[in-house]
């Protein structure tokens, strides 16, 4: 067994001595809605600053990672609460200094404190460099594993970590969900999501499973939980016409969520593959409303259920894809065919798309929010972890 699976092994029957353990980490994971504190008008702007301390590109250093973690800790759950660690517990000693040290300063004020401490180390932010420029060519900054251009009228976003079949880290669900925020604000008038390598996607990546946090794997479930919803948001809410250009194989949530595309194009090299019951899972991405709809109860059934894995053709003729194209010619095909689109008049678009959606889209919020709640629990259970498990440890494959 490697070390990685141990660890996961360890944390998830044990997260209570992970606890005690002082082995705490930096982990930006920290900074997520662990609080459950009720809302209020600086709670989407404290949300926001927690994304934005994920996409940091440099190491804040010790100091300021302390000055987080102490206005996290006082704004999510007040003033310090926890027994002072031994003088040789050094990480936690600094951590537990920093957060008593806030003393009695109110949670909202401390929310607040955070906010203006993450602006200020974010600069001339990737939230600005993730605006779109207008004009042709323009490619944007401050992704890790995407890249997103924008040309002929055109945001591409690019998943692209081609070594490890383009699967989604939970850092790249945040640059997907900037780089739709982008886009939907940008000049362009189609959105474009691929991959680059022979994968379109192989779905979560599966070494998410393995950074727990101080607060164990239900505080991670819940984590993932929130972030899964507010990214199938983001689809079920993009309101310009999206298009899926699929290059090659789709696996898990990638193939779940092009049900809230516009139009699915997909070289005759693609396969779609959802193995949530060999994941110890369940279905995502709207994909248990979406799915039957489009290609009835039965089909959605062996796909969703029982993981049958479809080719391109079949997901043709079962309604998902909307053209399959040779591969020799499908990038030249498609990309010829979507710069014409992009010269159809833009508010004809974006108005013909809202009202094909419109009545769909409290369904699907609701969806949506009940799949991430089932997952919730579903991630907790020894089905999902011995897949996890073994997939880490190279048992398994798809
Ligand atoms: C406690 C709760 C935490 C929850 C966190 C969840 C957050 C939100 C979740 C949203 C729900 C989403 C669900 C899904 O998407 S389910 C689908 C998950 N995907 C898989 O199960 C695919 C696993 N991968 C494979 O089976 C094979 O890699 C694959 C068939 C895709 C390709 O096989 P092939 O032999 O061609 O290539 P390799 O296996 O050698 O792959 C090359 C390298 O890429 C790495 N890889 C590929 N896919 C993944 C993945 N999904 N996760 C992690 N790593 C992946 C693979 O390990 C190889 O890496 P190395 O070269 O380093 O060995």
């Amino acid at each position: 067994m490697s070390e990685i699976v141990r660890r996961i092994v360890r944390r998830w029957y044990h997260p209570s001595l992970l606890r005690s353990s002082g082995q705490y980490t930096w982990s930006p994971a920290l900074q997520l809605h662990t609080s459950g504190t009720a809302m209020s008008v600086t709670q989407k702007d404290f949300e926001n600053a927690m994304n934005q301390v994920k996409l940091l590109k440099k190491d804040p250093g010790n100091e300021v990672k302390l000055k987080l973690y102490a206005l996290y800790k006082q704004a999510t759950e007040g003033p310090c609460n926890i027994p002072k660690p031994g003088a040789f517990d050094f990480v936690n000693k600094a951590k537990w200094d920093a957060w008593n040290g806030l003393g009695s300063l109110p949670k909202e004020t401390a929310r607040q404190n955070y906010v203006d401490l993450v602006s200020s180390l974010s600069g001339p932010s990737s939230e600005s460099s993730s605006q779109v420029k207008p004009g042709a060519d323009s490619k944007q900054e401050g992704y890790e594993n995407l890249l997103v251009t924008s040309e002929d009228r055109i945001t591409k976003i690019l998943l692209n970590r081609p070594t490890k079949k383009n699967a989604i880290t939970t850092q790249m669900y945040h640059e997907i969900m900037l780089a739709l925020k982008a886009a939907s604000q940008d000049d362009s008038v189609l959105t474009v999501l691929t991959g680059s390598g022979d994968y379109y996607c192989s779905g979560n990546d599966l070494t998410n499973f393995t950074d727990i946090p101080p607060g164990g794997v239900e505080e991670k479930a819940k984590n993932s939980s929130f972030l899964l919803r507010d990214f199938v948001n983001c689809f079920i809410d993009f309101p310009k016409p999206l298009v899926a250009v699929v290059n090659g194989p789709a696996v898990g949530i990638s193939v779940t969520i092009l049900g809230l595309f516009d139009i699915v194009y997909a070289s005759d090299r693609a396969t779609f593959h959802t193995p949530f019951s060999h994941l110890g899972q369940s279905p995502e991405g709207c994909s248990s409303y979406t799915f039957p709809k489009i290609m009835g109860s039965s089909k959605a059934a062996e796909m969703l259920i029982f993981g049958k894995k479809l080719t391109a053709g079949e997901a043709c003729a079962q309604g998902l894809v909307t053209q399959v194209f040779p591969d020799s010619t499908f990038q030249k095909e498609v990309w010829t065919r979507l710069k014409a689109y992009s010269k159809l008049p833009p508010n004809a678009m974006r108005i013909s798309k809202e009202i094909i959606r419109k009545n769909e889209k409290e369904k699907l919020h609701a969806v949506n929010a009940e799949e991430c709640n089932v997952l919730l629990s579903r991630w907790q259970s020894d089905e999902c972890m011995n897949a996890v498990v073994n997939f880490l440890s190279r048992k398994a494959k798809l």
